[in-house]
């Protein structure tokens, strides 16, 4: 029995299908979850379309000319979005569960006992089951804020015309991201975040380049402060320097996520919840030992590829007696402002965390030819190594293509691998991707960089 429908979802179900193991899927709203409907898909879309603008805008770099600065047209824009949208639902829709031998019930699902559930009223039993029930917005206490008043993740992308004033309040992924996409598409955008730097879960020096690319954009910044009061279309912020009122047409609130946990009765089967959603162990089994979870309901990493990754864990150790520890799990992340902002494994912050020693070493993108011939300079990639160890531990990379190109060192993190592997292995040239080769080039022991040869 799988709870939920989006990635962690599917993948559960679909994997134990595949295993041979009879399924049963349930979701309450729309398979594909909030990554297809509410969050990566539609997100995603909408900043391809703002990056068009914004290149648009680009011509004295790149020689030519517009007669006039592009006008947006945010109905065709929102239905490109759509059209995304349904293109990528088709991979995750109630048919290919089905196909693929999964038995799907749509409805809302409530535990009612230790081995059972109910679907709209229908009993189902199970040997055993994954709560995959995602997350949901946070809506912070402010004063005035009354339901219908704002905007989140699952109302954002239904908006028909773009305001004219939005303010977005937080600053983590999603309000950096949608923020940097509706001003380029032409909103006047102000964001507040409480944290006095943007991204505030990445390194600060990643937060730090954000800022200055935000303020040469012509984003309305306001860090450090706490939005306390809205009030018909203005909204009172808190900082350092006293109150501020920031006027708007729409208020966007990116102010994190929670495990949508509270209605499923998790008493009956005698589930516990801990901080971060339902409590599970190293091996995501719950208190109840017929129950796993998986994704944004459990994790604290709130991203469609930790969903992913802990569903199929989840099911390894529940019907394949795997005994995999998610700690094991490398999962890096990319937050796809522009640039992208992309990290694994271990960086400084968490290294003085846990304190641990680590040697950083660093090159700016401006030493790296395709980023300059792509006017794509600004950023950096770092690798990070324990000072008592060889392999590589983490990495920082801020760059145009930043997620495609983290995966390099995912694979090598993953793998146990030293810098001299990343140096001994060939990358294309002119790529953005050498900043890594470069870097190892530069700080691997020489003797120990294997010389590729053809096989
Ligand atoms: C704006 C935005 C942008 C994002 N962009 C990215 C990105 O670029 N990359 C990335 O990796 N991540 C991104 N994320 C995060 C990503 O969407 C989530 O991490 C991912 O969807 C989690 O998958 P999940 O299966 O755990 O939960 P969900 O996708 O939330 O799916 C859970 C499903 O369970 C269903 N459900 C809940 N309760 C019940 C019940 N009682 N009975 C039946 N069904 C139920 C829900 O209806 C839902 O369909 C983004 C999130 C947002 C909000
Ligand atoms: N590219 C991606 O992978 C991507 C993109 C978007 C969202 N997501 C996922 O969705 C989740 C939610 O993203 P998010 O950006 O909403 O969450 P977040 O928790 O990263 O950031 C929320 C921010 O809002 C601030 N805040 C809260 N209340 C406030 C107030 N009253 N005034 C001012 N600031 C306030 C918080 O201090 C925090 O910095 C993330 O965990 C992320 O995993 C991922």
């Amino acid at each position: 029995m799988v709870l939920g429908g989006g990635p962690g979802g599917l993948t559960a179900a679909t994997t134990a299908a595949a295993g041979g193991h009879r399924v049963a899927m349930t979701e309450q709203r729309l398979t594909g979850g909030t990554c297809v409907n509410f969050g990566c898909t539609p997100s995603k879309a909408l900043i391809r379309c703002a990056r068009a603008v914004h290149d648009a805008n680009r011509g004295d770099e790149f020689g030519f000319r517009l007669d006039a600065p592009p006008q947006t047209d945010f109905g065709s824009v929102m239905d490109r979005v759509r059209k995304m949208r349904s293109l990528s639902s088709a991979h995750d829709a109630v048919e290919m569960a089905e196909q693929a031998g999964v038995e799907v019930y749509l409805g809302h699902t409530r535990f009612t006992a230790p081995n059972a559930v109910e679907v709209d009223g229908r009993v189902l039993r199970f040997r055993k089951a994954v709560i995959a029930t995602g997350s949901v917005p946070v809506v912070p206490p402010i004063e005035g804020l009354q339901t219908g008043d704002y905007l989140t993740n699952e109302t954002v992308f239904s908006l028909t015309q773009l305001p004219a004033r939005l303010v977005v309040i937080g600053s983590g992924p999603l309000g950096c991201e949608l923020a940097q996409a509706f001003h380029r598409l032409g909103a006047e955008v102000d964001m507040v975040s409480r944290p006095s730097t943007l991204l505030a879960n990445d390194e600060p020096e990643v937060g730090e380049l954000i800022r200055r690319r935000f303020e040469q954009e012509g984003i309305g910044l306001h860090l450090g402060f706490e939005a306390v009061r809205a009030d018909g279309g203005r909204l009172l912020v808190q900082g350092p320097d006293g109150t501020r009122e920031l006027p708007y047409d729409a208020l966007l609130l990116g102010t994190g996520r929670k495990a949508n946990v509270e209605h499923l009765n998790l008493d009956a089967a005698g589930v516990h919840l801990d901080r971060d959603g339902v409590e599970v162990d190293d091996y995501l089994c719950t208190s109840n030992a017929d129950i796993y979870a998986a994704g944004d309901a459990t994790f604290p990493q709130k991203f469609t590829h930790a969903a992913n990754a802990t569903a199929l864990l989840g099911i390894a150790n529940a019907l394949d007696e795997a005994h995999r520890p998610a700690r094991e799990l490398v999962i890096p992340h990319c937050t796809y402002t522009d640039p992208e902002v992309a990290e694994v494994g271990l960086t400084p912050r968490r290294a003085r965390d846990e304190g641990v020693a680590i040697d950083a070493y660093r090159l700016d993108l401006t030493q790296v030819e395709r980023a300059f011939i792509d006017g794509e300079e600004e950023g950096f990639g770092a690798i990070y190594r324990r000072s008592d160890d060889d392999e590589i531990a983490g990495a920082t990379l801020v760059a145009a293509h930043a997620g495609e190109m983290i995966s390099e060192l995912t694979l090598a993190i993953t793998n146990h691998m030293p810098l001299e592997a990343l140096a001994g292995t060939v990358h294309c040239y002119p790529t953005q991707a050498e900043v890594f080769q470069r870097i190892a080039l530069q700080h691997a022991q020489p003797q120990r960089v294997a010389v590729p040869h053809p096989r």
